[in-house]
């Protein structure tokens, strides 16, 4: 004769019912199986033993021992509900709900997975692909470490005093006893999943303009955000390598201070300020920032009329472990101040704001400002303590050169052509940017870096010019920026090249019209077509 251990023990080789059992979780909740024939078992018991129970037992104490044992039963079988909001006690959006929409959105999306009956299918403005989503009140199915957990939407509008409220929430339930568990392991795991992926947020205008719906990715309390997938790292950027090793050197020394920010008492934030003329890397910088440290980017434009209150909210929904970028402040600074309040904000004011509300509830944060013109920015903004650190972005200069010919052209090592190069860049300025361009244009290696050659050359010749004509405005005592009259001549070439060839078009057409009066016609159309826009700009409701 066989026990039934036996059998199991000679079927073992040839199943593994562990794994069996796991794979049938999807489909059979065994524990509510059990749960749900618990009531039919216990009166199974009780009419067992109810011929011995009526001689035996009063009825007040079959009763209790009854309610006892189903007690005991419930103790192994009832179902726990975790509750997580869209957003949390001060009104602001909840990263474990964002993790755990992520996460029911790559589950239902996942072919190998039974679907639900009822699901979303969302593709709205410049998203790529549909986005899956969860319908509401219907059930999803996750198996972690076999256990089955059950995720249900809700999306309840109520009425607060004639305002239409939205309360989203997400509810999770399993088995009592496995609170631990799937709080510490299966939720941080989901949450962990979704802060490592790097996202981009900018404010969502829509959240603040009565909730119209923009050309939004994702939304999020006010902002609006997407996976980052700019590739742009540290090793790609065209910068003086002795900076770069000392801006590294300082974001690992920050990362690893939180102790030492604690006991001194600051925030645990760094602030950097990145200027240099445009195209020299500056937005580029900050994405490979944000790819090494695996932050997030907020960008916040402050050319917007924002209110103190809208800021607060703002920075307040801001994530730990993230990077605010406020570009171009010169232009936010003049903005700021000319907005017709009593008490114009002012970039020292918003800083002494982010300390604050930071310091409060805010752990490792970075604050980025950009500019093209730091000799504009006001001095209370400069001062020590206030961007701890100070980011110089120049012209290309031939390491930079080389590091992008690498990138660009795959050259490994010297080319002939790199010494021109290198005495071209000692006399111009050029932007990495510009040099990026032209690595980009068709053709092999060697006719890509002529083509860079030339480029510079040009740029040469051009210099020259603007110094002839500087020269020449000197001795003759006449007080004009010549880079402005040099573009100024250039702009009169261009027309003349213009009226040139509307003439041969006149020609060919054999209309006969003033080309030279066309031309001026028509460009006096274009002024007037932009004037009308711009005034239809400033007062829309005008017709
Ligand atoms: N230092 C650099 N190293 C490598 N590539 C660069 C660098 N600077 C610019 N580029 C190239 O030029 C493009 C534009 O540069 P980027 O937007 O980073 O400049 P920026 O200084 O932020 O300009 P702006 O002030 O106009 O915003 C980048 O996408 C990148 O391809």
């Amino acid at each position: 004769m066989f026990t039934f251990r036996e059998m199991f023990a000679s079927l073992a080789p040839f199943f593994n019912f562990r794994e069996m059992f796991a794979s049938l979780a999807p489909f059979f909740n065994f524990r509510e199986m059990f749960t749900s024939l618990a009531p039919f078992f216990t009166a199974a018991v009780v009419i067992v033993l109810s011929p011995f129970v009526k001689e035996h037992i009063p009825s007040a104490v079959s009763n209790y021992l009854v309610s006892m044992y189903e007690q005991w039963l419930s103790r192994f079988f009832t179902r726990v509900t975790v509750v997580i909001e869209e957003k949390g006690d001060l009104n602001i959006s909840n990263q474990v709900y964002e993790a755990v929409r992520a996460h029911l959105r790559t589950l239902i999306s996942n072919s190998t997975k039974p679907k639900p009956k009822r699901f979303k299918v969302n593709k709205e403005g410049r998203q790529n692909e549909s986005i899956i989503g969860i319908a509401e009140n219907e059930e999803v199915i996750d198996i972690f470490d076999g256990i089955r957990l059950s995720w249900k939407f809700h999306d309840v509008r109520r009425d607060v005093y004639g305002q239409n409220v939205t309360d989203r929430y997400f509810e999770l339930s399993f088995d009592k006893g496995l609170e631990n568990k799937v709080l510490e392991s299966y939720l941080n795991d989901i949450v962990a999943r979704y802060e490592s992926v790097v996202k981009i947020y900018s404010r969502d205008e829509a959240y603040y303009n009565g909730g119209i719906a923009s050309t939004s990715v994702e939304r999020d309390a006010g902002w609006i955000y997407a996976i980052f997938k700019h590739p742009f790292t540290f090793e790609k950027l065209a910068m003086d390598p002795k900076q770069k090793e000392i801006l590294i050197n300082d974001l690992k020394r920050f990362l690893g201070r939180k102790d030492l920010y604690e006991y001194v008492g600051k925030t645990w934030k760094r602030g950097y300020l990145l200027y240099g003329p445009p195209g020299t890397g500056k937005s580029s910088l900050i994405a490979a920032m944000a790819n090494y440290l695996k932050f997030n980017i907020y960008e916040l434009s402050l050319s917007h009329q924002l209110t103190d209150e809208d800021l607060r909210n703002i920075l307040l929904s801001t994530t730990n472990r993230s990077i605010l970028v406020i570009e171009d402040i010169d232009c936010c600074a003049e903005l700021a101040n000319q907005r017709k309040k009593k008490d114009p904000f002012t970039l020292s004011g918003l800083l002494n704001i982010i300390d604050g509300l930071w310091s409060s509830c805010g752990e490792e944060r970075i604050i980025v400002f950009t500019t093209n013109h730091k000799d504009k920015l006001d001095p209370a903004l400069l001062r020590p303590g206030r961007m701890d650190v100070h980011v110089h972005m120049s012209y290309c200069t031939i390491d930079g050169f080389k590091l992008l010919a690498t990138n660009y052209l795959k050259i490994e090592g010297d080319h002939q052509l790199y010494r021109q190069v290198e005495d071209l860049l000692k006399n111009i300025n050029v932007t990495p940017a510009e040099i990026a361009e032209e690595l980009l244009k068709s053709g092999g290696t060697d006719v890509v870096l002529r083509g860079v050659v030339e480029f510079l050359e040009q740029r040469e010749r051009e210099k020259t010019k603007v110094a002839d004509l500087k020269e020449l405005l000197k001795s003759a005592d006449i007080d004009v920026d010549a880079e402005g009259l040099a573009k100024f001549l250039e702009q009169k070439k261009l027309e003349k090249a213009k009226t040139t060839e509307a003439e041969q078009l006149l020609k060919s057409a054999d209309i006969d019209v003033d080309a030279e009066g066309l031309v001026k016609f028509l460009k006096q159309k274009k002024i007037e077509n932009a004037k009308a826009a711009e005034a239809k700009c400033i007062n829309p409701n005008e017709s």
